[in-house]
């Protein structure tokens, strides 16, 4: 090997020894406790800056110092984070989305004390720990991960760790002490961080926002690992460090030689970006919490004008002040972004601050004449064009955004803002100090501000329409649960892609008016840890209130103006760390609700009737309903006002004239048949649904019975749009469905309920129904009112802490007021008491004799033998009988 070539893999050993230990130390932590540590090299950061200090500026031994810092400081930290931040959460049923919020917090907080303590400079003295690298190093890296896979496989607290990890209810259940392991997860987690931090900083810059992200970067390597095999990781970090570093030896002429230097500089975000976008590692479940979830109330009027007040205020300044106003107005509309994103769709968006350096930058570049291949334009045409370039990009975070959810989605979305950071913004022409002109007749702070103002009223009224109306609805129902509003009839990817296309747009509005306010381009504001600093301040203040974003923006820029770097990052993360426990209060008090709702047999309020479904199913509604129900579908008037019709099943056995004139006008005289051919569904090896064919005939009810996991809502899925079936089709009449999406389904007359119920807890009851008369098949916003009277419902109601039985009703409200051809419904009858279960008997026999083709997955077999016209029995993931409830069901395998 030639000397170069030894050199360069020697240093790219060193660098991959330290991202080996992060990998390590991450996986640990998140196979310990399920949270991916978003803080962890912001805890690498501040050990470094500790040892530093001891030694450096104390003069303490460097092993008396090295032991203090990473034996005791390091694990101490670890044990207090998962005692005052991850254990409450964890207990309060904490998912990845909330941890990870709460992991933001921490690495916000720490990276403003640290730029408190030491300031935002680098330091370049960091004492060395171990000498000799790369040897050192690495046998420290291979030393840790052989040590982590020998008690993880060789002792009995590897085994309580893999049993706390698999399930942690049922580890507790089997004796085993889960915050012992936790503890003991987070203890190590934070000892391995520490070591990275200490071992990295003699070798980069150590500095608040630099070392940090350093850490962060190399997150791909434990994602590449599936977060699980500590062999991958080591592997994996080993081989990025050495090929980066031979990369540097590659000097090709022309267009390439600045992508292959720089890809040869961050071959660790190219990773990242690999493993965020394209591999499956990390799971993507979990809820975002309820801070951001949570619809907030609209701001009074009074809050609104105080804002105003202190918006116009800055008009009377003059100077620096002036000048350091302009910014609030510019940060405010790159927070109001994430309303949009996070705050209204319930989105993670942690590369929001790409957005705005993009808009910064191709306004500068548009304005100065830089930009290839367009003339140079004038200062606000400029800001206009960047912002149309910039809102597509919006892609890149929306395009992942579809699919993935939870963790999955926060690292996507933090790799954008990563790599559009290092390969555009680091790059010489954008590092080079760009200086905007101002537009024309804007060159006066007080005229831009002005500017500002407008720009930014526009904005709020374009964020505020968004809460409101259809749309509003529609990203209320996103944000509250994805599945439920797909199959309400959402278009759930086209509306995640509009929002972070204006998400975009308005980042890099913002980014522009920052970046020409100022008369600089600094790549380093839009670095992505200021992109997690913004999503923790907006989370902070309101996730779904532009109100916060105002506050946000006010209090950024006046802390960073008026108190030491850092007091601003060190305020916010101490404020997310505070939310997050605040979280776990109001998660408590709402889970001990939901299950009180489960557990009280159902009482419906003293003003509403005692099972209203059930007395209106089979008694004439009093006067004042039936003036108010002028024109409901067929189907609802014979619930309400023809007991004796309900009985009778099939279509064409209307007893009721004016109800089929109804029907007629609403429906084709003969709706189309749902039907499904020769299904078949594998996962793995297993084959769960083998060569089904199903026919749900309009004008029946059609049961599908069998023991668990005989695949009856694998079926339920294929039909519903939920579950892609391998082989096999589906219809709906003649149309093929079978590529079909959910919420597609809908608006051509597939509805559907959830075995476990979804309602949109942001949204009233009217509100739930609403979507579905505006989403479904039928448009109809009038349907809302006729389905909210004939469950009994009352439609200003809140849902949040509603019981079940009611519950049931809204969902089977929002599925019936878009009128569907066919209904399905998954286990209907869990959680209803014996009154209900009847009453929703007679409604759904209604609805067949309306021509309505319902079929119904059920274990109750009596309900079953009362309602349906055809049976058919699952086993093993195959029909096995099928027939009339008489024929079939005294066959029926008892279900487990
Ligand atoms: N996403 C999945 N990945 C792997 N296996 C799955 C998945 N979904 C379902 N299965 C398996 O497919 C089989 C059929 O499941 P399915 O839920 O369809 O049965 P079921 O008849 O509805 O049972 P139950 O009455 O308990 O709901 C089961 O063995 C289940 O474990």
């Amino acid at each position: 090997m030639s000397s170069l070539t030894y050199d360069l893999t020697l240093a790219g050993l060193s660098v991959g020894a330290a991202a080996a230990l992060t990998g390590i130390g991450l996986i640990v932590t998140y196979r310990a406790t399920g949270v991916l540590n978003f803080a962890h090299g912001a805890i690498a950061m501040l050990c470094a800056y500790l040892l530093r200090q001891l030694v450096v500026g104390w003069e303490v031994p460097l092993w008396a110092a090295a032991a203090l810092v990473l034996l005791v400081v390091a694990p101490g930290f670890g044990l207090a984070l998962e005692r005052w931040v991850f254990r409450p959460l964890a207990l309060s049923g904490g998912d990845q989305a909330r941890t990870l919020v709460a992991s933001i917090g921490v690495f916000v907080l720490l990276v403003g004390a640290a730029a408190l303590l030491w300031g935002t400079g680098a330091q370049e003295d960091a004492p060395r720990l171990i000498p000799g690298e790369p040897w050192g190093q690495l046998a420290v890296a291979c030393a840790i991960g052989g040590a982590v896979w020998a008690v993880t496989r060789r002792t009995r607290f590897g085994g309580e760790l893999r049993a706390v990890v698999d399930n942690r209810p049922l580890a507790v259940l089997g004796g085993i002490d889960a915050d012992r392991v936790a503890a003991a997860g987070w203890a190590f987690g934070t000892f391995t961080a520490g070591l990275t931090g200490v071992l990295l900083a003699p070798y980069v810059r150590l500095d608040p926002y630099g070392l940090p992200l350093l850490v962060m970067e190399v997150v791909a390597v434990a994602v590449a690992a599936g977060m699980r095999r500590l062999g991958v990781a080591v592997a994996a970090a080993l081989a990025i460090g050495v090929a980066q570093s031979q990369l540097t030896r590659l000097h090709p002429r022309g267009w390439a030689e600045p992508l292959v230097q720089a890809v040869g500089a961050n071959l660790f975000v190219v990773a990242l970006l690999v493993a965020a976008l394209a591999l499956p590692g990390v799971d993507g479940k979990g809820a975002l919490p309820t801070a951001v979830t949570r619809r907030t109330r609209a701001a009074p009027r009074g809050a609104w004008l105080v804002a105003g007040v202190l918006f116009l205020l800055p008009l009377g300044f003059a100077g620096s002040d002036l000048r350091t106003s302009i910014q609030v107005p510019a940060l405010a509309l790159i927070l109001l972004s994430l309303v949009v994103v996070t705050g209204r769709a319930g989105q993670l968006a942690l590369g929001q601050g790409a957005f705005a350096g993009l808009g910064a930058l191709f306004a500068t570049l548009l304005s100065t004449g830089r930009f290839p291949g367009f003339p140079q334009l004038p200062g606000l045409l400029a800001i206009l064009a960047s912002v149309v370039m910039v809102a597509p990009l919006g892609l890149l975070t929306a395009a992942p955004a579809i699919r993935r959810h939870g963790l999955a989605l926060a690292l996507a979305t933090f790799a954008v803002g990563v790599g559009v950071s290092r390969f555009v913004f680091a790059q010489p022409y954008a590092a080079s100090g760009l200086t905007p002109p101002r537009p024309a007749g804007f060159g006066d702070d007080r005229v831009f501000y002005v500017l500002e103002l407008a720009l930014l009223g526009g904005a709020l009224v374009v964020v505020a329409g968004l809460r409101r109306g259809r749309v509003g609805r529609a990203l209320a129902a996103v944000r509250d649960h994805e599945a439920g509003a797909s199959a309400a009839g959402v278009g759930v990817p086209g509306l995640k892609v509009a929002v972070f296309v204006v998400g975009a747009g308005l980042a890099a509005l913002g980014g522009g008016l920052l970046t020409f306010g100022l008369h600089s381009f600094d790549p380093s504001a839009y670095d992505p840890v200021r992109g997690l600093l913004w999503f923790a301040a907006v989370v902070v203040l309101g996730a779904d209130n532009p109100l916060g974003a105002l506050l946000g923006a006010g209090l950024l820029v006046g802390l960073d103006a008026g108190a030491r770097g850092g007091v601003a990052a060190l305020t916010i993360g101490v404020l997310a760390v505070l939310v997050g426990r605040g979280l776990d209060t109001r998660n408590r008090h709402r889970s001990r609700l939901t299950e009180r709702a489960a557990a009280i047999p159902l009482q419906p309020p003293a003003h509403q009737a005692p099972a209203a479904l059930d007395r209106r199913a089979i008694q004439a509604p009093p006067a004042h309903a039936q003036r108010a129900i002028q024109a409901p579908p067929a189907h609802a008037q014979r619930a309400i006002q023809a007991p004796a019709a309900i009985e009778q099943r099939g279509p064409g056995q209307s007893p009721v004239a004016h109800t089929r004139s109804t029907a007629t006008r609403r429906r084709p005289t003969t709706p189309p048949t749902l039907s499904a051919t020769h299904l078949t569904v594998t996962y793995g090896p297993h084959t769960v649904l083998q060569d089904t064919t199903i026919r749900l005939p309009s004008g029946s009810v059609t049961a599908v019975v069998g023991p668990n996991g005989a695949g009856k809502t694998t079926l339920f899925h294929c039909l519903a749009g939920t579950v892609r079936p391998d082989t096999g089709h589906i219809f709906l009449g003649p149309r093929d469905v079978t590529r079909l999406p959910a919420h597609a389904r809908t608006r051509l007359g597939i509805a559907r309920t959830f075995q476990q119920l979804v309602v949109f807890p942001s949204l009233t009851v009217a509100e739930n129904i609403r979507i579905g008369a505006e989403q479904g098949r039928v448009r109809d916003p009038g349907a809302t009112e006729r389905m909210t009277r004939l469950f009994g419902l009352r439609g200003e109601q809140e849902t949040d802490g509603l019981p079940t039985g009611t519950l049931r009703r809204v969902e089977l409200g929002r599925a019936l007021a878009g009128d569907p051809h066919v209904l399905l419904l998954d286990e209907p009858t869990a959680g209803l008491d014996p009154t209900e279960v009847a009453a929703l008997a007679r409604l759904l026999r209604a609805l067949a004799a309306d021509g309505v083709a319902v079929l119904v997955v059920e274990h109750d077999l009596d309900l079953v033998a009362e309602l349906a016209d055809t049976v058919h029995v699952m086993a093993a993931g195959r029909i096995v009988s099928s027939g009339s409830p008489d024929s079939v069901l005294d066959r029926t395998p008892e279900p487990s």
